[in-house]
């Protein structure tokens, strides 16, 4: 099963001008993007156009305009050939409640042209690797929601395709479900060579995992980085300190003295944590040794200093001027992906 990417830089998603439009939206617009091999993120707040792009890159829908290709195959002429080799996670629970997870799998694997013997047996190996063991023989409608998020993914894993598509995997898990999917998800690339282009609202949870991020906006690409620039390009110290009878304002008394000493503290307004929260970008260790020595120089106590996690809405805050077209719906949208962030 174990298989070998030797071609490091082959294209395995690429699209060009790409825009889809309903009647009342315009769900992607004009979006260009190349993605490699390897784990990739595709990041957005909800109604950005992700699961739009997953079925238009599966063949499924139609693009308005712009053109796209999946592992070298035209979506709008080669969409049972991408199939064949790509697999497929969608978002919405779409799993039969009276069958079995063995037997809804086994049926999958067969739809895929395996034949009977190979079908039980990817499908044991598949169920196993996803974590799923004695419980598979009992009927689906009695699992947990990460028990079916499970099976979702062994589905489309079982045939051995070269590139899966995992729609918003952690939906609904709880914060060690989550953990637990992230894992497999990093494993299906590492363990079994199978790229992996996963969506999700939430920036901070796809940066421990992917090699690639890509962020969508209102159907624009606001931004496409491997995962170490984006985390270079957006390290944000969070300080907090005491106050103390010298200094009522503990935190503008920081403020100042690093302001004198050189370093630059953004106020953080609008963003979610701001207040008696101080943020400045971290140059390096050093920066982290000036803010405990300034800290201990004015008497004051350090309550927290920590690299902030990423957000959407960082994004959005920095990229505002790079053309993303922000309507009001999709502002509503940011703001939740702030409150559920992190
Ligand atoms: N079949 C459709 N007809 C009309 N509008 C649609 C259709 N499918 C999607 N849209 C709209 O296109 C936009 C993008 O939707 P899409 O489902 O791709 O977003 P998303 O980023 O996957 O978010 P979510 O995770 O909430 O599904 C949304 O405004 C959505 O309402």
């Amino acid at each position: 099963m174990a298989r070998i990417t030797t071609v490091e830089d082959v294209t395995v998603i690429a699209t060009e001008s790409l825009s889809k439009r309903f009647p009342r939206v315009t769900a992607l617009d004009r979006l260009s993007v190349d993605v490699g091999p390897g784990v990739t993120g595709l990041v957005g707040a909800n109604g950005a156009g992700k699961s739009t792009l997953i079925k238009i890159l599966l063949g499924l829908s139609p693009a308005t305009e712009g053109r796209a290709e999946v592992l070298g195959l035209d979506v709008a002429t080669k969409g049972a050939a991408i199939r064949e080799r790509v697999g497929y996670m969608p978002e919405h629970d779409c799993l039969p409640p009276d069958v079995s997870a063995t037997e809804f799998v086994v049926h999958m694997a067969r739809m895929s042209g395996l034949p009977p013997a190979a079908a039980r047996e990817r499908t044991a190996d598949t169920l196993r690797h996803v974590g799923l063991y004695e419980e598979r023989y009992r009927p689906i409608g009695g699992y947990s929601t990460g028990m079916k998020q499970r099976v979702k993914l062994a589905q489309a894993l079982v045939h051995d395709p070269q590139l899966v598509f995992l729609d918003e995997p952690t939906n609904g898990l709880d914060p060690v479900g989550r953990d637990e999917m992230l894992g497999l998800i990093r494993r299906i690339y590492t363990d079994f060579g199978i790229s992996v282009l996963v969506t999700s609202h939430l920036l901070g949870e796809l940066e421990r995992t992917c090699d690639h991020v890509v962020v969508v906006d209102g159907g624009k690409l606001l931004r496409s980085s491997s995962t170490t620039d984006f985390t270079q390009t957006t390290t944000t110290l969070a300080i907090e300190v005491t106050d103390t009878d010298e200094h009522p304002d503990g935190t503008r008394a920081v403020r100042d003295a690093l302001h004198a000493r050189g370093v630059t503290v953004d106020a953080g307004s609008g963003l979610p944590g701001a207040g008696h929260v101080l943020l400045l970008t971290a140059q390096g260790e050093e920066t982290y040794d000036l803010v405990r020595d300034t800290v201990a120089d004015l008497g004051l106590g350090l309550v927290r200093m920590e690299q902030r996690r990423h957000q959407i809405a960082e994004v959005f805050t920095t990229d505002t001027n790079t053309g993303a077209d922000t309507g009001t719906d999709t502002d509503e949208q940011r703001k939740e992906a702030v409150r559920h962030g992190g």
